[in-house]
């Protein structure tokens, strides 16, 4: 379904900033099926290797910019601290029709309405990296501006990498940014930080990689295949009086275990996101 959408789009679809994030959107996009010749990407930093991978398969990959039609959808994918001279770079690329999509953390609708033309639709949305697998998960918040056809090629072309949570309320994008945004980082960490502990409890480091890597993956997998309440999973796992239960009283510990150290982060990343609106 939302593959047929985006066939019908009038002009390209132009990512902007071909890095960590908007690189896992275009490995998810070309990995599940959308149509390379409708995909340009412009990103200074493509190594000639890359451009010429992007071209083998039919990306057009850093063409002149007054050689592009407006875009059906222009995602921007650079960082915060970039986006004035980005998209002054970019804003003849945005025509009447087109929905701009940004991705960066903490830059506001209101900001892109100042630097983009007048009456420009506008998506700020907050995606994740697993998108580069299928598995991210993107929250959305559209200006006025963005027509109902605007926000279905939108949600169609994020939702080829993960569930789109629309949302009415700007400010609730900071929270988000702070929880799925970066969360994957959270839980790669939970995965380092396991590994150094088995080590530290005598096993060899590499198999105390290989026990956290496979923890960590197995875990999410029967989170998201078994549809059960995390709560129940972990109780699952809790024998009265083993040692899970042992552990536990550590992790769960009500001034200093992973609740207040999760939330105090998730403040912390949320006001950084609020600081980045510039
Ligand atoms: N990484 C993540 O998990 C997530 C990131 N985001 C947001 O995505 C955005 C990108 O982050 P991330 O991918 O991590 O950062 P990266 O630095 O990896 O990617 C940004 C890319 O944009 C390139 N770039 C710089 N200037 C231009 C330009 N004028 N035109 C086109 N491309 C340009 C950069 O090149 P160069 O390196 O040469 O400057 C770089 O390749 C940020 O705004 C971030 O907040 C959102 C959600 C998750
Ligand atoms: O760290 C950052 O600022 C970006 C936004 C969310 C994930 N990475």
């Amino acid at each position: 379904m939302s593959l047929e959408v985006l066939k019908q789009l009038d002009g390209p679809i132009v990512l902007v900033g071909a890095g960590k994030m908007g690189g896992a959107l275009l490995e998810g996009w070309l990995g599940l099926g959308i149509e390379p010749a409708r995909l340009v990407v412009l990103d200074p930093n493509l190594n000639p290797e890359a451009a010429k991978a992007l071209a083998d398969k039919g990306v057009s990959a850093n063409p002149a910019y007054d050689a592009i039609p407006h875009a059906a959808v222009l995602i921007l994918a650079v960082k915060p601290q970039v986006a004035p001279a980005v998209i002054a770079s970019i804003r003849g690329i945005v025509g009447p029709k087109s929905v701009v999509v940004s991705i960066m953390a903490g830059r506001t609708i209101g900001f892109m309405q100042e630097a983009l033309p007048r009456g420009a639709a506008i998506v700020r949305t907050i995606p994740n990296t697993p998108a580069a697998i299928g598995k991210g998960i993107t929250v959305a918040v559209a200006n006025a501006a963005v027509s109902p056809e605007a926000r279905a090629a939108t949600s169609a072309l994020l939702g080829t990498v993960g569930p789109v949570e629309w949302v009415e309320s700007e400010s609730l994008i900071d929270a988000a940014t702070a929880v799925s945004g970066s969360g994957p980082a959270y839980v790669f960490l939970l995965a380092e930080a396991l590994a150094k502990a088995g080590a530290a409890a005598g096993l060899p480091a590499d198999l105390a990689d290989r026990l956290a890597r496979a923890t960590v993956s197995g875990a999410g997998a029967l989170l998201e295949q078994s549809g059960i309440d995390p709560a129940i999973l972990r109780q699952n796992v809790t024998s009265p009086g083993g040692t899970t239960a042992a552990a536990l009283a550590v992790l769960m510990d009500e001034a200093k275990g992973f609740g207040p150290l999760l939330t105090q982060a998730v403040a912390e990343a949320t006001h950084r996101s609020r600081e980045l609106a510039g």
